[in-house]
């Protein structure tokens, strides 16, 4: 083998073996995540938290944070159906979170669908999230804080349009930002990698994108220093759970099913077998 391929296959079996790790301590640590989230999400991202070994605990009331975010490992807000009763238990549990050294993730649904809804993600932008992910949309729209022709919660761009814009929102907030689409882009600013797992199917599924978020929360907390690698193990296990679905599935509403066993079951054989991550 040329020495360039097999660097490339070394680079690939390190990831996979980190995955696998990352999901193993997962599985055994079983961390406590709160979710600050949307109401069509909250039934999936809670199934997928669990099918993945996590605690999920959807809790958003203002009165319950300073009793029970101290006790979460990561906390993961989602302004998918967002109203301005809401803004409040978001920014305190994200100050609590961060008090207690503790990682944060945001999902900025729709940031560019309204001047509202732009100025609620700035705002939790500058409250120091750990991870940001979006669809290429949401990122270019919070990287330029602009709003503009939109489809909503659905993006109108592939993934690799919004690589720059990912790259200056990371270096602007500090956190690691992934872009979701055919190829999922996780950068911290300077270095990106893809993640390549997935089927197309799987923007059919309302909340697939809230899902993963989440499950990047409960990647981020059992590994809170090396965000970036946790955040594409995350969208990795996510994608293999999702093409293993994909091959017992009828169409999304049994792909949605067949996605959250798969991902109960998925062994180090599928991981490493799947697995695909690169430098971009
Ligand atoms: N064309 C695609 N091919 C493979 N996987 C995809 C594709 N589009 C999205 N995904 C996967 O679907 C999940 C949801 O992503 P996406 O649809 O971009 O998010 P959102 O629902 O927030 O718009 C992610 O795990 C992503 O990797
Ligand atoms: C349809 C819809 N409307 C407001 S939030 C939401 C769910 C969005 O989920 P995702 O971003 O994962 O597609
Ligand atoms: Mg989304």
């Amino acid at each position: 083998m040329e020495p360039d391929n097999l660097n490339k296959e070394q680079d690939q079996n390190s990831w996979a073996v980190n995955a696998w790790t990352l999901l193993s301590k997962l599985r055994d640590q079983s961390p406590l995540i709160q979710c600050i989230t949307n109401f069509v999400s909250m039934d999936l991202m809670a199934n997928t938290l669990l099918s993945a070994g996590a605690s999920p605990a959807m809790i958003h009331s203002i009165e319950e944070i300073q009793d029970f975010t101290p006790h979460v490992h990561a906390l993961c807000i989602n302004v998918g159906t967002l109203s301005p009763a809401w803004l409040p238990a978001m920014r305190e549990a994200a100050q609590v979170v961060n008090k207690a050294g503790k990682p944060w993730v945001l999902d900025p649904v729709a940031a560019g669908a309204s001047s509202f809804r732009l100025k609620a993600c700035l705002e939790l932008v500058g409250l120091k999230p750990s991870v940001i992910r979006g669809n290429g949309s949401e990122i270019i729209a919070l990287s330029k804080a602009s709003i503009g022709a939109t489809k909503g919660v659905d993006s109108s761009h592939e993934s690799m349009d919004a690589m720059e814009a990912a790259k200056s929102l990371a270096q602007s907030s500090g956190a690691i930002v992934a872009v979701s689409g055919a190829v999922d882009i996780i950068t911290d600013g300077h270095r990106a990698v893809g993640a390549h797992n997935g089927v197309s199917m799987m923007q059919k599924i309302t909340a697939t994108g809230c899902a993963v978020t989440a499950l990047i929360a409960a990647f981020v907390a059992v590994d809170p220093l090396h965000a970036l690698e946790a955040t594409a193990s995350a969208l990795s296990i996510f994608g293999i759970a999702g093409e293993m679905g994909m091959a017992m599935a009828k169409g999304p509403a049994s792909l949605r099913m067949h996605l959250i066993d798969s991902l109960y079951n998925l062994d180090q054989a599928a991981v490493s077998s799947r697995l695909k991550v690169t430098s971009l």
